[in-house]
């Protein structure tokens, strides 16, 4: 029986390693990235970002965050390069924010938090599925981008229109020909370093790869991301924000840039 975890005092971060012990494992996500202490590597390929929007499938509310599911029987939505060897195939993306602009990210940046992060989910192919790779130490590769406070973003608009219809737990809508480039920063520089799903299971089966630059988003969109809620329809409502992991101890792993 799946055990039921959160984000709150109750059945919050601290509280996972009760049931999901590799909570406080070797390499554990999210971190607090220190650029100055990253090393560059030259040896890092150009991460190459491949989606046809024709594979965006539906949005689902999943009663700890929401997210963009792909159809992902082919290779028409693939990461290759970067960090990785091999072919890894989008399976969904979502978000992670805080109830206020000041938090919400689950990477920090020296310490910086930003008020969202999105996470690109994506499985490798050399594993029959994603629920085959999910647990496995090259199973997935996440690429995380940073929202920040700025213009509104009218490409992020368009999932945001979906949240009427997804407001509580379980509720999913279908949501088709949405190309998730289009929340992508113009530069793919990123820092990688080798951790784990930032929730329960906690598997440490991801290649983390965390792009330098932010997207924008506005403090109104923000506050729509909070209007979804953690509860399913009929209980009492709890809005959905603070979903997000704090940093975990690096011990001893190296985060290296593809940037000097
Ligand atoms: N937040 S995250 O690390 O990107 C992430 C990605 C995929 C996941 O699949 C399960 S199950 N939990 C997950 C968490
Ligand atoms: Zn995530």
């Amino acid at each position: 029986m799946s055990h039921s975890w959160g984000y709150g005092t109750n059945d919050g971060p601290a509280k996972w390693a009760d049931h999901f012990p590799i909570a406080n494992g070797p390499r554990q996500s999210p971190i607090n990235i220190i650029p100055s202490q990253a090393q560059f590597d030259s040896s890092l390929k150009p991460l190459k970002l491949q989606y046809d929007p024709s594979t965006s499938k539906d949005i689902l509310n999943n009663g700890h965050s929401f997210q963009v599911n792909f159809l992902d029987e082919n290779d028409s939505a693939i990461l290759t390069g970067g960090p990785v060897s091999g072919t890894y195939r989008l399976k969904q993306f979502h978000f992670h924010w805080g109830a206020s602009d000041d938090k919400g990210s689950e990477h920090t940046v020296d310490g910086i938090k930003y008020p969202c992060e999105l996470h690109l989910v994506h499985w490798n192919t050399k594993y029959e599925n994603f629920g085959e790779a999910v647990n496995k130490p090259d199973g997935l590769a996440v690429v995380g981008v940073f929202l920040k406070i700025g213009s509104a973003n009218p490409r992020l608009q368009k999932v945001l229109d979906t949240f009427d219809a997804i407001k509580a737990k379980g509720q999913q809508t279908t949501f088709l020909n949405f190309d998730p480039k289009n929340l992508l920063p113009a530069s793919l520089n990123f820092w990688t370093y080798e951790g784990s799903l930032t929730t329960p299971p906690l598997y440490e089966s991801v290649t983390w790869i965390v792009l330098r630059d932010p997207i924008s988003v506005s403090s109104v969109q923000m506050a729509k991301f909070r209007s979804l809620l953690f509860s399913s329809e009929g209980e009492q409502p709890c809005r959905m924000c603070n979903n997000y992991r704090p940093p975990q101890p690096l011990k001893g792993r190296k985060v290296r840039s593809n940037f000097k």
